[in-house]
């Protein structure tokens, strides 16, 4: 099997110059590809005690909940501003492009619970700092974060000091 690197495509000067786009779609339509980042993330997991997975729209879904539901454990979403149909806690945040507006439903997380986040990838660390804000504001306490692809060269790691994050494929730029 090739290593999971093999399997993401990289775009130079996506979405705007001087951004290469790291395309999580290339690693999804191959089956291979496939088990291996589900498999490589949860293996972070591993003899880790925790109750709930949270996973981020869109992209944090597509690999939280295959693990959430391997480790036989509730999948939180986090969701774009206006998806959720009951009362919500927010938080607004930047992107490495724009700004954003998440929201979770305030009776996801109880007080007390130990949360995992899964996501994608991490650039600024800003969507994950908004989703921490959520979960400790309802009480969870954030007991690690793991990613599939980090963009070290955006240090998105400085703004999340004293957390717990893991990341399967470390690019030195952003
Ligand atoms: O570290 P940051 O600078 O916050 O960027 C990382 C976030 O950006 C992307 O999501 P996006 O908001 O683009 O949504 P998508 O998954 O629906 O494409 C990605 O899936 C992460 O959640
Ligand atoms: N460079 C990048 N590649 C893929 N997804 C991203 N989200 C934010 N920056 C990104």
């Amino acid at each position: 099997m090739k290593p999971i690197e093999d399997y993401v495509v990289s775009i130079p000067d996506f979405p705007e110059p001087g951004i290469i786009f790291r395309d999580v779609t290339s690693v999804l339509q191959d089956a291979e590809g496939l088990h291996l980042a589900i498999d490589l993330m949860q293996e972070k997991l591993e003899g880790l005690d925790f109750d709930v997975v949270v996973g981020p729209e869109s992209r944090g879904f597509i690999f939280g909940v295959p693990i959430a539901y391997n480790l036989k454990k509730p999948f939180i979403p986090i969701r774009k501003k206006g998806k959720l149909p009951r009362e919500t806690v927010s938080a607004e945040y930047e992107l490495e492009y724009g700004t954003a507006t998440i929201e979770m439903h305030k009776d996801a997380i109880k007080p007390g619970q130990r949360v995992v986040i899964i996501d994608d990838l991490i650039a600024t660390g800003g969507t994950n700092e908004a989703m921490i804000h959520l979960i400790e504001g309802l009480g969870g306490k954030v007991v690690k974060t793991v990613f599939l692809m980090e963009l070290a060269g955006l240090h998105g790691r400085d703004r999340l000091q004293g957390y717990d994050i893991d990341s399967v494929i470390v690019y030195p730029g952003k």
